[in-house]
C-alpha cells in the first residue's frame, strides 16, 4: 500500500524525528535527494549536469532551503545556478551555501518578475522551491505570477516537496500552481501528490526517504499496489463451485436503455463472478442472453407486484442502477432489491433514485454507491465543479452523511468509508472517459461484492482492474506488462515507453480483464 499523510501529519512526525538528529540533518538529506534527482534529469536530456542553466524559484521557508541547498550541489558539479528570492524572507544558510560555491541570486534592485522571466525561458531546469507543506491557501504574489511562468519554462520543472500552489493535504489547487514534469517529495507521499487536480500538476513522484517511517501515523489515504490488490482478490480453491465463488444478482436496464445492462453483466463475468443472474424487462434480458449466454436472466413479470424480484434466485450481492429507469417501476424494483440483506452497489438511474428517496438506503446490508461527480452533486446538494476541485473533502462528506461506502469517479478514483483511510486509485486512462466504462465498473465491483470482499475492498480493487484493464486495450497490449513503470507510479499516467494509445469503446475494456487479471 502507498500511504500520504496530510501536511499536520507530515509535519508532527518531522517534529519528532528532528528532535533525535543534528540540526539540519533533514533538511540536508532532502537537498541531497532533490540534487541526485535533478542531476539524473539533466544527464538524461543534455548528457551532463556541467554547464547547465539552473533557476531556484526560492520562498521564504524551508522549500526554498532545500531548492537553495541542491543548487549547490548541482553548482558543485559544472552547474550555473541563479537564485529567483521571492519570499520577504530566505533560508540564509542555503543562500551562503549557494554563495559559496559560485552560485548567484537575483539582484534585489531590478523587479523580481522581469529577470524572472528571462531565466526560467533559457533555463535548462527550474526548480520550484516557493512553498512546499507550509503553503496554505491560493499564491499570493509575485509567487503566483512566477508559478504561471513555469508554464513557458522550455527546460525541466521540478517541483520540491509538492508543486507550488498545490495543497498538500488534499491535492485543491486554487489558482496558479507549478505545473511539473517530476515532483520530488520528502519522507513520505503528501495526499496532494496522488489526488487531482493537485496530481496533474505533479508530474511522476521520486521520493526521498529522510527517516521519517517510524514517526508517521495511521495514513490519510492509501493507493493500493499490484500486490496489494492480487492479495486480496478471490481466487478459486479445490472444492469452489459456483455458488461459493458468488453469485452476483444484477438488476440493470430498461426497454429504453439496454446497452448499460449488457455492460455490466460483461464486467461481472469476465471479473469472474460464480454466476451472474441477470433480472430486468423483456428487452434488455434478449440482449444480454445474445451477448453473454452465461448470463441467467429473469423477465420482471409485474415490477410492481409483492415482491418483483421474487423469481430470481439466491445471491450473494446486487448490482442495482445501470439503464434501470427512474420511473414508478424502477423505484419498486429498486426497493425491492435494497430491501435484500446482502451487500448492494448502487450505480447510475440507481443513486438518481437514492437521491429522490434517500429512506432507501435504510437497510441492513453493506451499501457501496459508485457516483460520478454529477451524481454525487445531485446526492448533496453540492454543485459538481465544487466536487472535482474537492474530491477528498467531497467524497469524506458522502461516506459520512449517508452511512454507506462511496467510489467516487472520475480523473482520480477514490473509495471512502468511515474511519478507514480513503483509498485512491492509480491505475486508469483518460480514455476511460467515454460512455458505458462505468457500467463495466460496476459489474466489476458486484463480482467482487459476491465473491466475499467487503465494499472498501471491492471497491478500490474493481477501481484497480478496471483502470488497468482500460490501460491494456488503450495501447494494444497482449503481453500485458505494458508500462510497469508508469502502472506503478501514481503520476504516470502515461506510457514510459512511448506506446500508441488508441479509444477504446467499454466492451473493451471488460474484455481486456482476463489480462489485466493475469498481469496482477
Ligand atoms: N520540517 C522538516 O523537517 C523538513 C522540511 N523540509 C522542507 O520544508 C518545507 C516546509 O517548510 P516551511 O515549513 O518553512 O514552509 P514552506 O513550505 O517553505 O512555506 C512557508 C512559507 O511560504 C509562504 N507562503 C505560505 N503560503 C503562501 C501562499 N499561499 N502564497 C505565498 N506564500 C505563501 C509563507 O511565507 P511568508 O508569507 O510568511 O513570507 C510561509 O512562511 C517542506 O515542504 C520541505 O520542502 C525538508 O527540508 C525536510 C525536512
Ligand atoms: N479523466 C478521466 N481519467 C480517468 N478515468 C476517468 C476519467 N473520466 C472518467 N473516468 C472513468 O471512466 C468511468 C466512467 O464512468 P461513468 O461516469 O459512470 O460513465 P458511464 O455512465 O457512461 O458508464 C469511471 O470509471 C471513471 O472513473
Ligand atoms: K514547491
Amino acid at each position: 500500500m502507498r500511504t500520504a499523510y496530510t501536511s499536520d501529519q507530515i509535519r508532527a512526525a518531522e517534529l519528532a524525528l528532528m528532535a533525535k538528529l543534528p540540526e539540519g540533518t533533514l533538511m540536508g538529506r532532502a537537498a541531497a535527494g532533490l540534487a541526485a534527482v535533478c542531476a539524473g534529469l539533466l544527464t538524461g536530456v543534455r548528457g551532463r549536469v556541467y554547464g547547465s542553466h539552473v533557476v531556484l524559484l526560492v520562498g521564504s521557508g524551508d522549500n526554498g532551503g532545500d531548492a537553495l541547498y541542491a543548487g549547490a550541489r548541482l553548482a558543485r558539479r559544472g552547474a550555473r545556478v541563479v537564485a529567483v528570492l521571492a519570499g520577504s524572507r530566505v533560508h540564509e544558510g542555503g543562500l551562503a551555501a549557494l554563495r559559496a560555491v559560485g552560485g548567484r541570486a537575483t539582484d534585489l534592485r531590478v523587479p523580481i518578475l522581469e529577470q524572472a522571466r528571462e531565466l526560467i525561458g533559457d533555463a535548462d531546469l527550474v526548480v520550484d522551491g516557493l512553498v512546499g507543506i507550509g503553503g496554505s491557501g491560493a499564491l499570493r504574489e509575485p509567487y503566483a505570477t512566477l508559478a504561471g511562468l513555469t508554464a513557458q519554462a522550455s527546460g525541466l520543472v521540478v517541483a520540491v516537496d509538492v508543486p507550488s500552489g498545490v495543497d498538500a493535504s488534499t491535492g485543491e489547487v486554487d489558482g496558479a500552481a507549478v505545473r511539473a514534469q517530476a515532483t520530488v517529495t520528502f519522507g513520505a507521499y503528501k495526499n496532494g501528490l496522488l489526488i487531482d487536480p493537485g496530481a496533474r500538476f505533479a508530474g511522476a513522484v521520486e521520493f526521498v526517504d529522510i527517516g521519517l517511517g517510524p514517526y508517521l501515523p495511521d495514513p490519510d489515504v492509501a493507493a493500493p499496489t499490484d500486490e496489494d490488490v492480487a492479495d486480496l482478490l478471490p481466487r478459486p480453491g479445490a472444492e469452489s463451485d459456483k455458488y461459493r465463488r458468488g453469485v452476483v444478482g444484477i438488476a440493470a436496464g430498461s426497454d429504453r436503455y439496454t446497452g448499460a445492462a449488457v455492460l455490466a453483466v460483461g464486467g461481472a463475468v469476465r471479473a469472474g463472478a460464480g454466476m451472474v443472474r441477470f433480472v430486468s424487462s423483456a428487452e434488455p434480458v434478449r440482449l444480454v442472453r445474445a451477448r453473454w449466454p452465461e448470463a441467467v436472466t429473469t423477465i420482471i413479470a409485474d415490477p410492481l407486484g409483492a415482491d418483483p424480484i421474487e423469481e430470481v434466485g439466491r445471491v450473494q450481492a446486487w448490482v442495482l442502477g445501470p439503464g434501470l429507469g427512474t420511473g414508478a417501476e424502477a423505484h419498486a424494483v429498486a426497493r425491492a432489491v435494497l430491501s435484500a440483506q446482502v451487500p448492494v452497489l448502487v450505480d447510475a438511474d440507481g443513486l438518481t433514485l437514492i437521491a429522490r428517496d434517500r429512506g432507501l438506503l435504510r437497510r441492513d446490508g453493506p451499501t457501496l454507491i459508485t457516483p460520478h461527480a454529477g451524481e454525487l452533486s445531485r446526492l448533496l446538494g453540492v454543485p459538481r465543479e465544487r466536487i472535482e476541485a474537492r474530491r477528498l473533502e467531497h467524497v469524506r462528506r458522502a461516506a459520512a452523511e449517508l452511512g454507506v461506502t462511496v467510489l467516487l469517479k472520475g480523473s482520480t478514483t477514490l473509495v471512502a468509508e468511515e474511519d478507514r483511510p480513503v483509498r485512491v486509485n492509480t491505475t486508469g486512462t483518460p480514455w476511460l472517459a467515454t460512455g458505458g466504462t462505468g457500467d463495466v465498473l460496476a459489474g466489476i465491483a458486484g463480482a467482487l461484492l459476491a465473491g466475499g470482499l467487503s465494499c472498501y475492498d471491492a471497491a478500490s480493487g474493481a477501481a484497480y482492474v478496471h483502470g488497468l484493464a482500460a490501460r491494456l486495450a488503450v495501447r494494444g497490449d497482449p503481453a500485458g506488462r505494458g508500462d510497469p513503470a508508469g502502472r506503478g507510479d501514481p503520476a504516470g499516467r502515461g506510457d514510459a515507453a512511448g506506446r500508441a494509445e488508441a479509444p477504446i469503446a467499454a466492451l473493451d475494456v471488460a474484455q481486456a480483464l482476463p489480462e489485466a487479471l493475469r498481469a496482477l
